[in-house]
């Protein structure tokens, strides 16, 4: 019986690694999938986007499938959590790489390879605590410590905007412990289920709950500090509209998306954010 569990141990833990990705993708998947978002790549359109598709979305989710599941394996064989830190910094950089090779060097997950990275890397380190405010604190552990092989800028438009308006970004959403997925995203998704909404509209006003709140650097490097509070106050006209759900709050939506497009920005950000908890609310027991 001993020999037989012994035998058996890793091979549920090879599998539990590859159910991590493909609950990862799934939810790149869902959040792209969702239809009408603002401003984002949905199944009517691109958005306020020039080079990017749901074809081209999903087909990079899919692309991505070994980086995370690289990370989910480095979560459960990688004790160091310093060794861990830097293993997942270099699985994530080329993660990077192979999602610009599959897209022909469009940037459709960069955010999200680092949001939904660190928490399957987190989800993978204790398979008996997937419940998000666990796996999103040790996620943040992670975050908080400092990768010695990555460079020290990388001069993408997240950091060049996380200076000129003093905002985190994504490094720091990471740090603090998803606070816009574990206080936001995910009560919200579970209020409106709980109220009846159907699941399209409880993803829907998560997604404004986020995009409300949110420091989204996507909408500040596009539109700076004006467009991001324009966003964030649309964004909340809707939820106090009634919701996706409500014939109100469905108006306001439509006028929001325009106001979106005229203002040529999108809560990139916001999207990675409700990915991540649809991933952890995907996998919580
Ligand atoms: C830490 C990194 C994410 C690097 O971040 P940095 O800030 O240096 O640069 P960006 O890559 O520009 O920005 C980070 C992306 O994170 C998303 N985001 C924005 N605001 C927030 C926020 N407040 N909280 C959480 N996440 C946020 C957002 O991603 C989405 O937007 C992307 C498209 O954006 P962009 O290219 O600006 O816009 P386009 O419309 O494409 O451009 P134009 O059309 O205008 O030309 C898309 O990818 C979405 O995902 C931000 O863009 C990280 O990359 C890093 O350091 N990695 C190193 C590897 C590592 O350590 N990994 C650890 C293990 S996972
Ligand atoms: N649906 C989407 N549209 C545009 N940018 C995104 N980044 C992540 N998801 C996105």
């Amino acid at each position: 019986m001993a020999a037989v569990l012994e035998q058996r141990q890793p091979l549920a833990s090879a599998a539990f690694a590859g159910y991590l990705a493909d609950a990862v993708v799934a939810a790149l998947i869902d959040e792209v999938t969702l239809t009408p978002k603002p401003g984002l790549v949905d199944m009517r359109g691109r958005g306020a986007h020039r080079d990017l598709s749901w074809d081209l979305m999903c087909h990079s989710a899919w692309a991505l499938h070994p980086t995370f599941h690289a990370m989910a394996v480095a979560g459960q064989h990688i004790a160091d959590p310093q060794q861990l830190r830097e293993q997942i910094g270099l699985i994530g950089r080329q993660g990077e790489a192979a999602m610009m090779a599959a897209t022909g060097g469009i940037n459709t997950h960069r955010g999200a390879i680092w949001a939904l990275g660190l928490l399957v890397t987190a989800a993978a380190q204790d398979r008996n605590a997937p419940t998000p405010a666990a796996v999103a604190a040790r996620a943040a552990a992670l975050a908080c410590r400092h990768d010695r092989l990555a460079p020290a800028m990388t001069g993408n438009k997240g950091e060049l905007a996380c200076q000129q308006y003093s905002v985190g970004g994504a490094r720091a959403q990471a740090r603090a412990g998803f606070p816009h997925v574990i206080w936001v995203a995910l009560p919200w998704l579970e209020h409106c289920r709980t109220r009846g909404d159907d699941e399209n509209d409880a993803r829907l006003n998560a997604l404004l709950a986020v995009i409300a709140n949110l420091d989204d650097t996507c909408i500040l490097s596009r539109g700076g500090q004006a467009a991001l509070t324009a966003v964030q106050s649309g964004a909340l006209r809707v939820l106090i509209a009634g919701g996706a759900a409500s014939s109100h709050g469905r108006s306001a939506l439509q006028q929001f998306e325009q106001e979106l497009l005229a203002l040529h920005v999108s809560p990139g950000g916001a999207a990675d954010l409700l990915a991540a908890a649809l991933f952890l609310d995907r996998i919580k027991t």
